[in-house]
């Protein structure tokens, strides 16, 4: 007889946009991934405002998720007007934070020091020293942290690091170029949250960890690099005049691999939804389909004859792994197998890759000029 699969009994804060895609996501059918061993309720869903949250919930998971349409668990998704309210929910044993960049530390703490394991969206705080507190608080309390680098269990993410790391499919790898960027400048308004100073806006902080994700699996993650850091991180940031960032470029270094990573986002140019990353190495190159968080396909493009220079290549094979959905539902999947397991930490995504990503984006900020507004950060370092 086959087991009962583990609930993740979710809490979900913030009542924006992403928490309603992760919301959908986590409300598919199960088996419409094929997935056995662990499913998902939505607890409660907290706003700052009661109405936005029963409206949430009539929008997005009115017959609760996947693990409530199927009977697992009795409860209905309750709502309710503040986010502490969410955390004392009994029937939440996992919160989901989806608010606005400047409010995660406070949100995450209160999810903590309430006793309630924590998923956290991207970027996890505003600076590394806030990223520290949590994990003591988590730490301390034994209870469950990670930030929701959803793009880490992409089936594209992870089917291009098996073709790299084990079947050495491109030969040694040389660069990674990888751009994730937006249409915004001139088309929103300066108190759009990404554009906003008071929101901590920015290109860097909303959709650089993108491009950082690519490199920190493909090239940090190598087996021949041994989880060495980047020797040397390079920077170069424009600024708005709001005191954001429009555009930020970094390049990470990799001495053991020989190996460089040139990675890019800003707020003023259409995202090209065919491909924004490419993975070269000696014995051809990758072109990752689809945005550079959301990738759906990529193409293995050989070199006909490695050996030379500049040669030419072989027909192009399209690798297609096209999915339904918005594709949080991995990342939480993943999430639900760690509190499953017992786990604190989430092996894709530990502690350490994230407090890595907060001292890269630290200084970054601080060569380019890039300073919160006071008030922003809770904890300095
Ligand atoms: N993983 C991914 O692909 C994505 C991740 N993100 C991340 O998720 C977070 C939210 O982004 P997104 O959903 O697009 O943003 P939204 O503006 O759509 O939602 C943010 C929510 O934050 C809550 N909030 C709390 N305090 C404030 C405040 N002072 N001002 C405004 N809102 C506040 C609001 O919820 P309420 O009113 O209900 O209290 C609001 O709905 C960001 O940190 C972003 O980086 C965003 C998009 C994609
Ligand atoms: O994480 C994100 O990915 C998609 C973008 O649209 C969004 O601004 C960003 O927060």
């Amino acid at each position: 007889m086959s087991q009962a699969p583990f609930v993740a009994q979710w809490g979900v804060l913030g009542c924006g946009w992403i928490s309603s895609e992760f919301t959908k996501d986590v409300s598919r059918p199960m088996a419409s991934r094929g997935v056995t061993d662990v499913t998902h309720a939505i607890a409660a869903v907290g706003s700052r405002s009661l109405s936005k949250a029963e409206d949430f919930i009539a929008a997005n998971c009115p017959r609760g998720a996947a693990g409530q349409q199927d009977g697992l668990v009795g409860f209905k998704t309750k709502a309710y007007g503040s986010y502490k309210g969410v955390i004392d929910d009994p029937n939440v044993n996992i919160v989901y934070v989806g608010t606005m960049n400047m409010c995660h530390y406070e949100d995450a703490k209160l999810a903590l020091e309430g006793g309630k394991h924590c998923l956290l969206e991207k970027p996890a705080t505003l600076n590394a020293a806030e990223w520290k507190h949590l994990v003591s608080i988590a730490k301390s309390k034994n209870l469950f942290l990670m930030e929701a680098v959803w793009t880490r269990f992409n089936p594209v993410m992870l089917a291009i690091q098996k073709a790299i790391h084990e079947d050495d499919v491109i030969g040694e790898i040389r660069c990674l170029y990888s751009d994730l960027s937006m249409d915004v400048y001139k088309k929103r308004e300066d108190t759009d949250r990404l554009l906003a100073a008071e929101l901590a806006g920015g290109a860097l902080l909303d959709i650089g960890p993108y491009p950082l994700a690519w490199t920190m699996m493909i090239l940090y993650r190598h087996p021949q690099n041994g989880r060495t850091a980047a020797e040397k991180v390079g920077s170069t940031m424009m600024k708005y005049h709001t005191g954001v960032d429009l555009a930020t470029s970094f390049t990470m270094t990799f001495p053991k691999l020989n190996a460089i990573a040139y990675c890019t986002t800003n707020l003023l140019s259409a995202v090209q939804k065919h491909q924004n990353t490419r993975i070269v190495g000696s014995k051809g190159e990758i072109l990752v389909q689809g945005y550079t968080s959301r990738p759906q396909k990529y193409i293995l493009r050989l070199f006909a004859k490695p050996e030379k220079e500049g040669g030419a290549f072989l027909p192009d094979e399209t690798i297609d792994m096209s999915f339904d959905g918005f594709g949080l539902y991995w990342e939480a999947d993943a999430v639900a197998r760690c509190l499953k397991d017992g786990l604190t930490e989430c092996p894709e995504m530990p502690l350490d890759e994230t407090l890595m990503t907060m001292e890269i984006f630290d200084n970054i900020r601080k060569e380019g000029g890039y300073e919160f507004s006071p008030g922003l950060e809770k904890v300095k370092s």
